[in-house]
């Protein structure tokens, strides 16, 4: 079984589209990932997206540490922070639509960007939606946007693009970390831009594979929310970034967008005449009725609010 790799160009042809569907959705039963090809994200956006991402992360760290994320998921992450001891850095844009440059606590070098990283998201956000009404074709709901009507732009501030860069270093940090812990993602849809392959997947054979890195294409994967949702239906994958897959003297930069429901969407799986099993996710058991800001909540908090450890000497950081 290789990695699913779908060609979506036509995704929006009435001929075509439950064909799509139907394949989308069976590398998401699964792998609960997939790469798409024919998206509708222009190359030169993604590329620019990236340009500014690198530029601010090779601010100094004095300087980025000093507007760290807030309640609406804006700000900056160092390294070491998720989990106390993982090396990468994180800029989040999450909020509602218009809320980066109203934003008080925002880096000086985003406001001038914030009209490019909003359009960037809302294409981002349509790509996601295209994907659900793929979901809710192909499991044959009686409304194609069930799923879709939950995940309004406007309606919830759970959408967030998180641009990562993982930082080349003169030797490994001894913090006993890595450069991102296994994890399954706590939402609907997220899509994944990556510069450099690093990220691995647990494949369905139960092995760890390394995802492809093929230029011009996305890497999709879908979070605990819509699979508990889908009645497991749908896979929600583990992942992860190890200094094996990703040492410490390489750079890798990536985008993730994470497409999620609006918070106060009622989290019950929809599988008619279906029981499902215990869903256990992040290192705890989901049960029915929970909302998705509360999923979300619960496994930010298992991911990102860890306990710091006590601080280690830290390597230099190499600029590439
Ligand atoms: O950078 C990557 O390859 C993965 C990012 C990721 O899994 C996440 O941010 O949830
Ligand atoms: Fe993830």
């Amino acid at each position: 079984m290789s990695f699913p790799l779908i060609d979506v160009s036509k995704i929006d042809s009435p001929d075509d589209q439950l064909a799509i569907a139907k394949k989308v959705t069976e590398a998401c039963q699964q792998w609960g990932f997939l790469l798409i090809k024919g998206h509708q994200i222009p190359p030169s956006e993604i590329e620019e997206m990236f340009s500014l991402g690198k530029a601010f992360f090779s601010l100094p760290e004095e300087q980025k540490s000093q507007y760290p994320i807030n309640e609406d998921e804006i700000g900056y992450m160092g390294s070491f922070k998720d989990r106390g001891k993982d090396d990468k850095m994180s800029m989040w844009f999450g909020g509602l639509p218009g809320a980066i440059k109203n934003t008080p606590g925002l880096h000086p070098f985003w406001y001038e960007q914030a009209e490019k990283v909003e359009a960037f998201k809302h294409k981002c956000h349509s790509l996601v939606v295209k994907m659900l009404v793929c979901f809710a074709l192909a499991m044959e709901l009686p409304d194609k946007d069930f799923f879709a009507n939950a995940h309004l732009e406007n309606a919830g501030k759970g959408n967030s693009l998180r641009m990562l860069m993982y930082p080349a270093r003169g030797e490994q940090p001894q913090t006993g970390g890595s450069r991102m812990a296994q994890h399954t993602d706590s939402g609907s849809v997220t899509l994944l831009f990556q510069k450099q392959a690093g990220l691995e997947v647990l494949s369905p054979n139960g092995d760890w594979i390394k995802a492809p890195c093929i230029e011009d294409c996305i890497l999709v994967n879908l979070g605990d929310a819509l699979s508990f949702w889908s009645g497991t239906h749908l896979k929600a994958t583990l992942h992860r970034v190890t200094f094996d897959g990703l040492p410490h003297d390489q750079e890798r930069q990536t985008m993730a967008y994470f497409g999620s429901a609006h918070p106060d969407t009622v989290l019950q799986p929809i599988m008619a005449g279906k029981t499902m099993g215990k869903y256990h996710s992040n290192g705890f058991d989901i049960e029915p009725g929970i909302t998705v800001g509360q999923l979300n909540a619960m496994i930010m908090k298992s991911i990102y609010k860890a306990p710091e450890p006590a601080p280690v000497p830290l390597p230099a950081q190499i600029f590439v």
